[in-house]
C-alpha cells in the first residue's frame, strides 16, 4: 500500500491530467532559541528540550491542472504559493495528502537554486542540464540555444559570482525552458530583469504553453497571470481561496484586498 505523503510520477494515472493535488497540507517544523539566557538555556538542556514553531504553511488543498494549461498562483505574502511549488517539483514531501505528477518537471523556483556561484555559465548550464535529466549530447545539441537566449555574451565564461542579479536570473530562465519539460514552474521569473527579457521571457512561456506544455506561474504582477494564463488559484494564509478562469479568480483577489483600478494598474509593469 502507498503511503498518504508522497509524490510520484504516473504515466497510466490519466492522459489529461499533468498534476493533481489532492487534500495537500505542509506543515514546517522550525527549532530555535528564544533569545535563551543562561538559566533558561541550563533548564532546556537538562531537559532535552527545544522550542519548536510550527507553521501550517499549506492546508488541505485539492486542485487538477490538465496538461496544456498556463496556471497563475497568485495571492499575498505568505500565501503558501511557493511551497505548494516546491511541492510540486518534488523538493519537499507534503506532510499530508498527495501529489500526482504526470511528466518532466523544470524548476525555475528562487531563481538558480543549484548554480554554483564558483563556477562559469558555460560550466553551470552543463551541471543543470544533467541535474535536470539530460544527457551529455542532449546538453551539448542545445548549448548554443542557451547561452544565445540568455545573452551574456562573454560572461557565459565568468564565474557567476560577478553576475549581476538580472545575467543570473537570464541564465537560470534559459536553461529551465530549453530542458525540454511537460511542466514548468516558475516562481517570480519576471520580476526583475529588464523590459526586454521580460518580453522574451513571456513570449517563449507562451509558446510552450502552445505547444501543450503545462506551466505554473507564481507572480504578484496580475497582469502577467492575465496576459499568460488560462487557469488560476488563489491562495491565502495556506488555503485554497478559488481556482478557475484567471479573469474572474484575479477579481475576486482584488476585490478581496480591496484594490482600486489604480492600484492595480500600478502594480503591473
Ligand atoms: N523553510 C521554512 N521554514 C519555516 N517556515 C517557512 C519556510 N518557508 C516558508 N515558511 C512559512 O510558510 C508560509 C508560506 O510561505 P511561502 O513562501 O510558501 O509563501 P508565498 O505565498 O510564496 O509568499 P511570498 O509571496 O512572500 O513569496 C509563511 O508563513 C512562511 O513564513
Amino acid at each position: 500500500m502507498s503511503s498518504v505523503s508522497e509524490v510520484q510520477a504516473v504515466s497510466e494515472y490519466s492522459v489529461a491530467t499533468a498534476v493533481k493535488v489532492e487534500n495537500v497540507s505542509l506543515t514546517y517544523r522550525t527549532t530555535f532559541e528564544r533569545t535563551p539566557t543562561f538559566k533558561t538555556a541550563l533548564v532546556r538542556l537538562g531537559r532535552g528540550e527545544r522550542a519548536v514553531k510550527e507553521v501550517e504553511a499549506v492546508q488541505d488543498v485539492s486542485f487538477e491542472v490538465p496538461h496544456g494549461n498556463a496556471v497563475g498562483i497568485i495571492g499575498a505574502n505568505g500565501a503558501g504559493k511557493s511551497t505548494l511549488m516546491r511541492m510540486i517539483a518534488g523538493i519537499l514531501p507534503p506532510s499530508q495528502g498527495r501529489i500526482e505528477v504526470d511528466g518532466r518537471v523544470s524548476t525555475l523556483l528562487a531563481l538558480g537554486v543549484g548554480f554554483n556561484n564558483q563556477l562559469t555559465g558555460r560550466d553551470n548550464v552543463i551541471l543543470g542540464g544533467l541535474a535536470g535529466g539530460l544527457t551529455r549530447e542532449e546538453i551539448h545539441e542545445r548549448y548554443e540555444d542557451i547561452a544565445e537566449f540568455a545573452e551574456l555574451g562573454e560572461f557565459i565564461d565568468m564565474p557567476m559570482r560577478t553576475y549581476s542579479s538580472g545575467m543570473f536570473q537570464r541564465l537560470a530562465f534559459s536553461v529551465a525552458v530549453h530542458m525540454d519539460p511537460d511542466i514548468l514552474l516558475i516562481d517570480e521569473a519576471l520580476s526583475a530583469g529588464d523590459a526586454t527579457f521580460k518580453q522574451k521571457a513571456a513570449a517563449k512561456m507562451k509558446d510552450l504553453a502552445a505547444n501543450a506544455r503545462t506551466m505554473f506561474l507564481v507572480s504578484h504582477a496580475l497582469r502577467s497571470v492575465k496576459d499568460m494564463c488560462n487557469d488560476a488559484v488563489w491562495m491565502h494564509n495556506g488555503r485554497l481561496m478559488m481556482h478557475g478562469e484567471p479573469k474572474e479568480v484575479i477579481a475576486e483577489y482584488r476585490k478581496f484586498l480591496k484594490f482600486g483600478e489604480d492600484a492595480y494598474s500600478m502594480e503591473d509593469f
